[in-house]
């Protein structure tokens, strides 16, 4: 099959070429799903029970999923998450009485380990609001140089960028990588925000950038930035604070911070550790599931005649399930976890803003229909999978908060971004810490031993 020259506009098509070697791939590449039992794979790193394989240590942070008995038979439980030994809710809570840096406060802790005293918590607020500011021109020179299809994307090239404006980039002493970890804890919401901006002008909007004030929380200045106006409410400010906390981390074995941890173990440079744990979290089955789940509401409100109804949502949720539906897929998204069994409990705290903020907003009939999604997917899911335990997760109900809120989809999963980089700095700085191994597990290979063919015989 002939090449076709790439012009500009053929570069994205799927020409015959591209189609001929697909086939050819497919002849070579089939592996029977048997050999993957005969061979006892760990697949996605899990043992046979679902749990992962244990690869480290850490004491950053704590999924509880399981109740474990005498007996060491274990039985799902309502899940909880320990930031350093503490509960994450109670950090929201707490900070219900202090104003709004309890991500501040979490990102502290993750990072040292204990709470800050009130002057600790302010001079970590001033280190990181003398931080907050992105080298001269790097608007113009990186974020606005290509457009930002993907805002995701664009903050990782912002970060791997952001190595080239570091004197030291490279140095992975635990001092170096603090203040790098520091300064990326601090210029990931103006990262997430002008990659936004430069997006909304790429679709012919008017631009405006505001630079971030000193005197705002991380959850304060995402929002001053977002607006024309910089204006926000208390209620969204709250909010999104506490979406940052229970978004910080959790635990060492995530998609993004286990990609983290095995960047890391190389001995690489911290923005490409960082730019790795953002591929990750890209993804439609960890952090990018949040974008997903309200793209699959707006499929599902279209589809499903009556919302009140939990034959017809099940009905279609079905099809979902049998690939047949919304993005074919077979995914219910923001359903299910790797870990938590009976309830992410992260999950449970923005059920509660949901409740809230719908009454208050007239949003009842699509609570409804997420509430009709949630049990009749998990009733479904658990029937298909033998299970007797499954929890919606934390990306379930956030996008509709943020909706309701008045946030742009787009940045659902960097706002996850903006928080999940203080947990993989933590992560990131136990790894170096311990001296850890090179990650490097083990990949049987199933292909038959032959001879090299000389062209003019094959
Ligand atoms: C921040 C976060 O990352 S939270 C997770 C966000 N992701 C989503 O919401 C996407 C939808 N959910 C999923 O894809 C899954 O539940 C995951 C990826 C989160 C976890 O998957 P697993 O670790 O395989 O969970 P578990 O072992 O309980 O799953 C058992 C089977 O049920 C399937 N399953 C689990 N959840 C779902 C779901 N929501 N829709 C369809 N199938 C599912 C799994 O794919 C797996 O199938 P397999 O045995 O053929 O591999
Ligand atoms: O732990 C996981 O597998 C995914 C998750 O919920 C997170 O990273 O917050």
């Amino acid at each position: 099959m002939p090449w076709k020259v790439v012009t500009e506009n053929a570069y994205c098509e799927i020409t015959p070429a591209i189609r001929g070697l697909k086939q050819q791939w497919e002849k070579n590449n089939y592996i029977n799903p048997q050999l993957y039992r005969d061979y006892d794979v760990k697949r996605g790193l899990r043992n046979e029970d679902g749990r992962g394989v244990l690869t480290g240590l850490t004491r950053v942070a704590e999924i509880e999923a399981y109740k474990v008995s005498g007996n060491e038979s274990v039985s799902p439980a309502d899940g909880i998450l320990y930031y350093r030994g503490i509960d994450c809710r109670t950090l929201v809570t707490g900070s219900e009485q202090r104003g709004r840096f309890a991500f501040e406060e979490a990102a502290y802790l993750l990072l040292f380990g204990s709470l800050p005293t009130r002057q600790g918590l302010n001079d970590f607020c001033v280190q990181l609001a003398a931080y907050r500011t992105l080298p001269k021109n790097f608007f113009k020179d990186v974020i606005m140089k290509a457009p930002p299809r993907d805002l995701m994307n664009t903050m990782q090239r912002g970060i791997l960028t952001l190595f080239c404006y570091d004197d030291d980039p490279n140095n992975i002493s635990l001092e170096n990588v603090l203040r790098q970890s520091l300064q990326l804890i601090s210029n990931m919401p103006v990262l997430a925000m002008y990659a936004y901006q430069a997006r909304r002008y790429s679709l012919g909007e008017s631009l405006f950038i505001h630079a971030p004030q000193p005197e705002l929380s991380t959850a304060e200045n995402f929002l001053y930035m977002l607006r024309e106006d910089c204006k926000f409410t208390d209620l969204e400010a709250r909010a999104l604070d506490v979406a940052l906390v229970l978004h910080a981390d959790n635990g060492g074995g995530n998609n993004s911070t286990f990609t983290n941890h095995v960047v890391t173990s190389s001995g690489t440079d911290t923005y490409s550790a960082i730019a790795a744990a953002m591929s990750s979290l890209k993804g439609p089955r960890h952090g990018g599931a949040n974008s997903k789940v309200m793209q699959m509401m707006e499929d599902i409100k279209v589809h499903v005649k009556d919302w009140n109804d939990p034959d017809q949502v099940a009905i279609y949720l079905d099809k979902m399930l049998d690939k047949q539906a919304f993005d074919n897929s077979g995914l219910i998204y923001g359903l299910g976890h790797a870990v938590y069994t009976r309830s992410d409990p992260r999950c449970e705290v923005f059920r509660e803003y949901v409740v809230e903020l719908a009454e208050e907003k007239g949003r009842g009939a699509e609570l409804a229909l997420y509430q009709n999604v949630e049990a009749e997917g998990k009733r479904l899911l658990m029937a298909r999978r033998h299970k007797d335990a499954l929890s919606t997760n934390i990306d379930f109900y956030s996008g509709f908060v943020y909706e309701m809120l008045g946030l742009p989809q787009e940045l659902y999963t960097p706002l996850f971004a903006v928080a999940r980089i203080s947990g993989w700095s933590a992560h990131r700085m136990e790894e170096l810490s311990e001296g850890g191994k090179l990650i490097r597990p083990r990949y049987e290979c199933v292909e038959a031993h032959r001879e090299y063919v000389p062209m003019e015989q094959r």
